[in-house]
Parts: structure tokens; C-alpha cells; sequence
């Protein structure tokens, strides 16, 4: 199984979140490509069996900027044999958590196979590898059912 993991993160904590993601998908044997968003094009996307985006929240429950594309392009193109999940880091201080996460659910459940989502609270913990375990595992089941 070919997994595509594209993330954005300032200041590590999504790419930590990513990295504990990529460890899990390579148990589960699957072939993982994990990319910066910067680094990535969107043609790649058909070329995984699953998709996952890894965003941190800005601004008033935003979006980060240079992630605005990606979430347009997946707004414009229905691909509902595509599995993807989507996970974020943000700040219980805010009022509205990991909102961006939200916000990339709802597109992906509209115009995707969505399997899971995950929400982490900073840079992840102990009990954040259990729910990126279970991140896996839903992705993989989804794909192989
Ligand atoms: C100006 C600013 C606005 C933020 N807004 C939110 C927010 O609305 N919701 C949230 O959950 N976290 C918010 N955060 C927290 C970040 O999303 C959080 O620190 C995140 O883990 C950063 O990810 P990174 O380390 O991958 O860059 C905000 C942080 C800053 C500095």
C-alpha cells in the first residue's frame, strides 16, 4: 500500500505528529512518502492508496497560508475512491481547537474516502502514539475493505 503524507509545521509539532505516522505505516509494511507541503505537487496525489494531511491551526481558527492550495484543490476535485485522513496540532488555549483540522474533515469527507482524523494537543505525547496506532490501522482497514 503507497501512502502519501503532505504536512505543514512551523515550529515541529505536526512534523512530529508526521513522523510518528510515517513509523506506524511502515509497521502496517506500507510504502510511505512523507512530504513538506512546499515540496509536494498535486499530480502525486493519484499515485497513493492513501492520503493524509497534517496541519497546524493560525490566525483566528485558520487555515495556514501555505496550505490554502491544497485545501482548494481537494475542495475542486471529487476523488471518492481516494481513502485520506487528516491530523493537526494546536492549543487548547484557543477557543476553537485544531479548527483547521475541521475544516480539511469536512472537504475531505464531502469529496473523499475520509477514514480518520486526529487532533494533538502541542507535540505529541506518550498517549498520542496510541491514537496515531489507531490512525493507522483505521487508514489501512479502510483501504483494504
Ligand atoms: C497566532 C497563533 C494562532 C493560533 N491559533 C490557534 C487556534 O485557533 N487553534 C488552535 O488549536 N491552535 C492555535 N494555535 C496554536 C498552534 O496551532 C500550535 O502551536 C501548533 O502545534 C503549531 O504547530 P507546529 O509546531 O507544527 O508549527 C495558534 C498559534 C499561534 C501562534
Amino acid at each position: 500500500m503507497r501512502v502519501g503524507i503532505v504536512y505543514t509545521s512551523v515550529t515541529g509539532n505536526t512534523e512530529g505528529v508526521a513522523k510518528l505516522l510515517e513509523e506506524q505505516f511502515k509497521r502496517q509494511d506500507c510504502e510511505v512518502f512523507v512530504y513538506p507541503v512546499e515540496e509536494f505537487s498535486f499530480q502525486w496525489i493519484h499515485h497513493y492508496d492513501v492520503f493524509v494531511i497534517g496541519t497546524y491551526t493560525w490566525g483566528k481558527a485558520d487555515i495556514p497560508k501555505e496550505m490554502h492550495l491544497l485545501f482548494e484543490w481537494m475542495k475542486k476535485h471529487e476523488q471518492p475512491h481516494l481513502v485520506t485522513g487528516v491530523f493537526g496540532t494546536g492549543d487548547r488555549f484557543f477557543s476553537h481547537f485544531c479548527a483547521a483540522v475541521d475544516k480539511f474533515r469536512d472537504v475531505l469527507y464531502q469529496n473523499t474516502r475520509l477514514a480518520v482524523t486526529l487532533k494533538v494537543e502541542l507535540f505529541p505525547q506518550a498517549q498520542d502514539k496510541k491514537k496515531c496506532v489507531t490512525f493507522v490501522e483505521k487508514c489501512v482497514g479502510v483501504r483494504s475493505s
